[in-house]
């Protein structure tokens, strides 16, 4: 006899309408027969069991369909083709934002919640306290939820889906946003699910998680599954390809010769014309409003001179020159570092460092520069860029946003390195105590 079957997937599709203006949408309702979308297909021949009890992982970039993968199986999306079947009841943690009424208070919504997953009132009653102290949001539970921060949302959203007694638990990034202790309680819980024989789909960008969760996993590349089994070897072909894609990035730099820039300030911006700077480099074609873009860029090490490989804990400096089409008052630009796996580890922007930014005219460039210590471990890690101007109703508009268009190495220097992936700057004291 073979073992119970939790989900099963046969050669399973899902294709997106993608419409290129928002218009082309209301044009297809109002003039029928006519198609102005496009098809996309998000998911291509997947084709997958999981057995009952089984943990598996979901890995893979962003945009692979991981997402779409979990609609599916929790039945918010339907296939465009292929069998699917869900054996059990299914509490999902999906992304943020899915599942509670923001009108509701916490114990409104839990009780909502049971009683969409089945669960009698009274079934309710029996739990709600176990829910209300493992969210532990204290009085936060007679609020509406829409004043919640999102780590308190996805306390009660874990709490509630974990008192549902459900056979399959569906986990995406949303733990990400608990801070780190209730993530531990939370992964402590899952243990415990999945020792009862709770079937577990966890997706998850931290690696680590996922080889310590999960016994199989699932890399999905571009919609196809690209490499299923036990979830080492998943994970080592996940890390294999991600390095070589990343190595793969690393382009020849566009360079305009000579002179050193140091001393460059606002007064006198940097024109494409002069033609003589060292190390700048130009972005690709990002997306975004466009009303400022950025023109140029540089990572400069601790002697100034452009480098892609740095030591850790090394001072660099960040070099961004912007191009502003409209006046500005409120403006920002900024950066934001992220590891192989697309995690972001941290950023920051002119709107929180700087004070005092002047108003701008159009046609007017501005040169930020961010420098600091490197704190990061040894590792491979992608620069995302971006310049935004705030407009009066305090709306953020991103003019010109550019992903992971640098990619530098962390070297492994002594063995001074701390554990953690990014170090924090720790005032540290002790003293001999006789
Ligand atoms: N409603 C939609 N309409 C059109 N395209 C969509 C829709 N939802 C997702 N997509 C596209 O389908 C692809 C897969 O998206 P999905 O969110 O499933 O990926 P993912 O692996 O979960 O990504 P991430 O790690 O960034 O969350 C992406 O290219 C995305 O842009």
């Amino acid at each position: 006899m073979g073992e119970e079957i939790a989900i099963s997937l046969k050669n399973v599709s899902k294709c997106y309408k993608r419409y290129a203006h928002p218009v082309d949408r209301l044009k297809e309702l109002l003039l029928p027969g006519k198609t102005y979308a496009q098809e996309f297909w998000a998911l291509t021949g997947i084709s997958f069991e999981v057995i009952k009890g089984e943990t598996m992982g979901i890995i893979g970039r962003n945009g692979a369909g991981k997402s779409t993968l979990l609609q599916l199986i929790c039945k918010t999306l339907t296939p465009t083709s292929g069998e699917l079947q869900v054996n059990g009841r299914v509490a999902a943690l999906l992304e943020l934002g899915a599942g509670f009424n923001p009108e509701f208070t916490g114990r409104e919504n839990v009780y909502m919640n049971g009683a969409i997953m089945g669960l009698s009132k009274q079934e309710v009653d029996e739990r709600f306290e176990q829910i209300a102290a493992f969210a532990d949001i204290g009085d936060f539970i007679e609020q509406p939820v829409k004043t919640y921060s999102s780590g308190m949302y996805v306390r009660l959203a874990f709490a509630s889906a974990i008192h549902i007694d459900p056979d399959i638990l569906i986990v995406d990034e949303a733990l990400a946003v608990g801070d780190m202790f209730f993530q531990a309680k939370c992964m402590a819980r899952m243990r415990k699910m999945m020792e009862a024989g709770v079937t577990v789909l966890f997706v998850s960008h931290d690696i680590g998680a996922v080889k310590s969760m999960c016994r199989s996993c699932i890399y999905l590349e571009e919609g196809t599954i690209f490499h299923i089994g036990n979830s080492e070897s998943v994970v080592n072909q996940y890390l294999k390809k991600t390095r070589e894609q990343l190595e793969s990035l690393i382009q020849p730099d566009i360079l305009i010769t000579a002179k050193n820039t140091q001393q460059e300030n606002l007064e006198e911006p940097i024109s494409e014309a002069s033609a003589e700077i060292d190390f700048w480099q130009l972005p690709n074609t990002g997306y975004g409003s466009k009303k400022s873009i950025l023109e140029k860029y540089r990572v400069l090490d601790s002697d100034g001179n452009k480098s892609d490989s740095f030591d850790w804990s090394e001072k660099i400096t960040i070099q961004i020159l912007a191009k502003f089409f409209v006046s500005a008052k409120n403006y920002s630009i900024g950066f934001l570092i992220r590891d192989i796996y697309g995690l972001d580890l941290f950023g920051t922007n002119l709107r929180y460092e700087a004070a005092n930014l002047p108003e701008l005219q159009i046609n007017q460039r501005l040169l930020a520069t961010f420098t600091f210590d490197l704190m990061l471990q040894p590792g491979t890690y992608t620069l995302t860029l971006g310049v935004s101007v705030i407009n009066e109703d305090n709306v953020e508009d991103i003019c010109d946003w550019q992903d992971n268009i640098y990619v530098f190495k962390i070297n492994k220097l002594n063995n001074l390195t701390p554990e953690t992936k990014v170090y924090i700057p720790t005032k540290t004291e002790f003293s001999i105590v006789l």
